[in-house]
């Protein structure tokens, strides 16, 4: 049987980047012909040694199967509609969230949606969309209870990483550590120097005219930034707004949604998302249950217990970072009631959160 023509956009990117990475090391290009795009360095060589073709040539991409694009939501909305009504039937595949919440899509993640996934390739669904990050790696963790239907209605406050704002983003955060770091080099370097004088030294630092904030606006090293995306007229941040509507599309529950809601905050991390849940239960479920059901619902989920020790080593973004993981822990029933569950999950937000649902994606494609 002929290979299906991939063409990938958005490579170059850092979502693309680990995309390649994993579709390398899945020995997906054995499987694809993979034809490369860019919307700014078209006629140079591409990875496959090949010139690369603009991303922005319809007539070059109405010849491919596929279309894989972590390229961004501008990318897409310039593109996608003139090559559907161009006549374009194939399959497109993308990280941005413009496509997310249309009625003809798929948000994917297949450990937790594929019987939607499967129900929407039979329907002659042709496009499938990554979701929110903090979305898919709640559902990675939490995926068990959901699928059992135990959930009545949950909270989600995030501690989100840089990389969730871009590669830029990332960048800043290390600079802006390096010159808190130099604001009191001579401080460090004397043991007895007074703390509080590092400390008024640091705030001044953090707070002067030269710190570099032009990514972020605002310091994040040494602070935080209670707010992420745009705002909304209902006053939720649209990553807040995310939490709701995007899973009860991913668990196709919009008739009967499940309340959804929280907070969303960018921390110093650098690329794993962290978040905490209050989770009310339909019903007192017993604490082994819980963890019984979380641990087998797929197999990058793992159950950490809630002990000191295991919990610093095991549920941080140190341990998970660069690893399709996604622990989940610091479950206990709260004072609220015995249907008042605890718990909090990290997640690789470039992996589970970004790249590996489109990847694997292509690959239901390719099985079928
Ligand atoms: N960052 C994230 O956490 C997530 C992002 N997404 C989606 O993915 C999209 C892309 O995000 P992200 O990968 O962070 O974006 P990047 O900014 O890293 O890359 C986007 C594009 O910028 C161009 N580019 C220009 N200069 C460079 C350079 N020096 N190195 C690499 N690329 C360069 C490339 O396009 P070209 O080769 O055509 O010039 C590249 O594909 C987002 O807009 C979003 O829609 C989705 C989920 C999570
Ligand atoms: N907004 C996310 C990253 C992201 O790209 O989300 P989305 O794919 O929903 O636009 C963050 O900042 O951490």
């Amino acid at each position: 049987m002929a290979k299906l023509t991939v063409g990938l956009v958005g490579w170059r990117g850092m979502v693309g980047s680990v995309l390649l990475q994993r579709m390398q090391e899945e020995g997906d290009f054995d499987l694809i012909e993979a034809v490369y795009f860019t919307t700014s360095q078209a006629g140079q060589a591409g990875p496959d040694g090949q010139p690369l073709q603009s991303a922005t040539d319809l007539d070059a991409l109405k010849k491919l199967d596929v279309i894989l694009t972590c390229q961004g939501g501008d990318y897409t909305h310039s593109v996608y509609g003139p090559l559907r009504a161009a006549g374009w039937q194939g399959y497109w595949i993308d990280a941005a969230s413009s496509l997310r919440m249309a009625d003809d899509s798929i948000i994917v993640l297949d450990p937790v949606n594929r019987s939607v996934i499967d129900a929407g390739l039979q329907q002659g669904i042709k496009t499938f969309v990554g979701g929110n990050c903090t979305v898919s790696l709640m559902l990675m963790a939490l995926g068990g209870l959901y699928e059992k239907g135990m959930i009545e209605w949950m909270t989600s406050m995030t501690y989100q990483a840089a990389s969730g704002a871009g590669a830029q983003n990332m960048r800043e955060l290390l600079k802006q550590m390096g010159a808190l770091r130099d604001a009191v080099a001579p401080e460090l370097a004397n043991p007895s120097s007074a703390i509080l004088d590092i400390d008024r030294k640091v705030a001044a630092a953090m707070r002067s005219a030269d710190f570099p904030t032009d990514q972020f606006g605002v310091p994040l090293a040494g602070s935080l930034i209670p707010y992420i995306d745009k705002q909304l007229d209902n006053r939720q941040s649209k990553e807040e707004w995310k939490g709701h509507v995007e899973t009860n599309k991913i668990l196709g529950l919009n008739a009967q949604p499940i309340p959804i809601d929280g907070l969303c905050v960018r921390i110093g991390a650098m690329r794993c998302h962290s978040q905490a849940f209050t989770i009310k239960l339909k019903q007192d479920v017993p604490l082994d249950e819980i963890h019984d059901l979380l641990a087998q619902h797929n197999q990058w989920v793992k159950v950490v217990p809630n002990e000191r020790e295991a919990s610093i080593r095991d549920l941080g973004p140190t341990a998970v970072t660069g690893t399709l993981s996604v622990p989940v822990g610091r479950l206990r029933k709260m004072n609220m009631g015995p249907e008042y569950l605890s718990a909090f999950s990290v997640g690789d937000q470039l992996l589970w959160g970004a790249a590996e649902p489109l990847r694997r994606m292509l690959r239901i494609l390719l099985e079928n």
